[in-house]
């Protein structure tokens, strides 16, 4: 690892230069984009008539610091009463009728890292779209300026860079992945509170849990490069609004270089522009990577853990993933207890760890039985995750009576899948079931992945087919009369194709 940062560097004061210009320029583009989108400025707004509106006030005690205006953007969180719950509930209702109009009812899905979430953007929605515009520029910009004078004088020089409408249920998205926003600014609107769970998680924010709560109507204004996550939904429905606002005249420059992700030299020169901001440092290690340089990739997160964020699911992730493939299995145990002492349901983290573990050999099981028993009852995680949780339980229950069950409950999660189709035949053949061994290949052989799978699969089902044929007390009397048998067994195709092969 190295000590400083510069010895890491590699652009010249010239690209630096080249670099703010082209964030500048992205900036003017976003904004374009984001008048465009959201044309706020051709609101009319009436003078502001209302004295101050009244805000509680939340500090934030987080280590590394937003991506741009660190010094001007103070790190807290404000909420206040908006909306009444009959203006929320309408919202809620031009949503649904638009599903019900547009999609028989059914809900888009965006993702939010690695969580797939229901919602829609809002520009998408053209009844709620209406609404958004005006509310912005008349009642949510004032908010803002109001609560970061320093950063904005005037409301009316904010914009929308993005903004979205979430529906959380515990069955079709119950939280989004940890992650700062698209602009420096951010509101999030709570639209309804009948449900269990939910809030906001914010890293390093003085409530209980780190989880801020809002009634319906409430809003929340922030710094929108603080790290934030939906909360996860346990009961009911949780609707909510978030707004990403930039301000027309000041460029994010930060954000604005972290854009392209194969840009090199401009993901340097953010982490050059803002050493203190963590969120560049995993997007330049990647491109590093990619570029066929992992040793400084490894270096570039190892500082940002050392010296800028030590408990960052985004920097400890990927380093623990480059650590896998050196083989470093001390070093990816170390950074997956990281992703989950951040978030405690980090599902690709505990897969990681539990090969982490069986990497390291025998001795390990209770640790690797522990993570898939744990991603097992993880809401969070996928079918997909559950099923291949469910086979390695198998594999490590081998002989015993639970390998088969733990086979079958994978197979339920996710009937598509080649290995616990092909693992519970070899349960079975080892068990001398050759007559369900058979079949459990011939079920593999069609949910082949790949080719070596289907060889595997066809190879496995023919000698499960001779020994059960072996078995049997009635002996093929000619030669034919056994390839009839075969092909009875194995399916007359699986027969020909394998026989095609050798
Ligand atoms: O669900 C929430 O409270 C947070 C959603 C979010 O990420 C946002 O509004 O930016
Ligand atoms: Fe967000």
């Amino acid at each position: 690892s190295v000590d400083t940062l510069a010895d890491l560097f590699t652009i010249t004061p010239s690209v630096l230069d080249e670099a703010r210009k082209l964030a500048i320029q992205r900036h003017k583009q976003a904004v374009e984009q984001a008048l465009t989108n959201y044309p706020t400025h051709k609101v009319v707004v009436d003078e502001v008539t209302s004295g101050e509106q009244q805000f509680q006030e939340y500090n934030i005690d987080a280590p590394g610091s937003l991506p741009d205006f660190p010094d001007i953007l103070s790190r807290r969180v404000y909420v206040t009463d908006v909306f009444s719950p009959e203006e929320c509930a309408s919202v809620i209702d031009m949503a649904n009728r638009h599903f019900l109009e547009t999609n028989g009812g059914q809900w888009k899905e965006l993702k939010s890292g690695q969580y797939p979430v229901t919602g829609f953007w809002i520009k998408d929605v053209p009844a709620v779209y209406d609404w958004f515009v005006k509310t912005c520029a008349q009642r949510l910009f004032p908010l803002l300026a109001q609560q970061f004078p320093d950063f904005c004088k005037d409301a009316a020089r904010l914009c929308v860079d993005s903004a979205y409408l979430f529906r959380y249920t515990p069955e079709t998205g119950r939280r989004t992945d940890i992650h700062t926003d698209s602009g420096c600014l951010s509101f999030t609107i709570a639209l309804n509170e009948d449900f269990e769970g939910g809030g906001t998680w914010i890293e390093g924010i003085n409530v209980d849990n780190s989880i801020l709560k809002m009634k319906a109507g409430q809003v929340t204004v922030r710094p929108g490069g603080l790290k934030h996550a939906g909360h996860a939904v346990e009961a009911g429905e949780r609707y909510i609004i978030g707004g990403f606002c930039m301000h027309q005249d000041k460029a994010e420059i930060v954000r604005q270089l972290l854009q392209d992700p194969d840009d090199m030299k401009m993901l340097e020169a953010a982490v050059q522009i803002n050493p203190t901001f963590e969120g560049s440092y995993n997007l330049w290690a990647s491109g590093l990577e990619k570029q066929g340089n992992p040793e400084k990739a490894i270096q570039v997160l190892e500082y940002c853990q050392d010296n800028v964020h030590p408990l960052s699911g985004s920097v400890a992730y990927p380093l623990g993933c480059l650590h896998y493939k050196n083989r470093d299995i001390e070093k990816v145990i170390a950074c997956m207890k990281i992703c989950l002492q951040v978030d405690a349901s980090d599902v690709s983290a505990m897969n990681l760890l539990a090969e982490a573990y069986e990497l390291r050999g025998p001795g390990n099981e209770k640790e690797q039985e522990g993570l898939y028993q744990k991603i097992i009852q993880t809401p969070e995680a996928s079918t997909i995750d559950k099923s291949v949780a469910f086979t390695n339980l198998g594999v490590l229950h081998e002989g015993k009576d639970s390998e088969i069950h733990f086979y079958n409950k994978a197979l339920e999660q996710s009937p598509e899948r080649f290995a616990p189709r092909y693992s519970l035949g070899g349960a079975q053949a080892s068990r001398g079931k050759w007559k369900e061994a058979v079949e459990s290949f011939r079920l593999a052989i069609q949910h082949a992945e790949t080719p070596d799978q289907e060889t595997q699969a066809l190879q496995a089902c023919y000698k499960a087919a001779a020994l059960l044929l072996q078995q049997s007390n009635n002996q093929p009397a000619s030669r034919e009369e056994m390839l009839k048998r075969f092909k009875e067994l194995m399916g007359a195709e699986n027969f020909d194709k394998l026989a095609a092969r050798r």
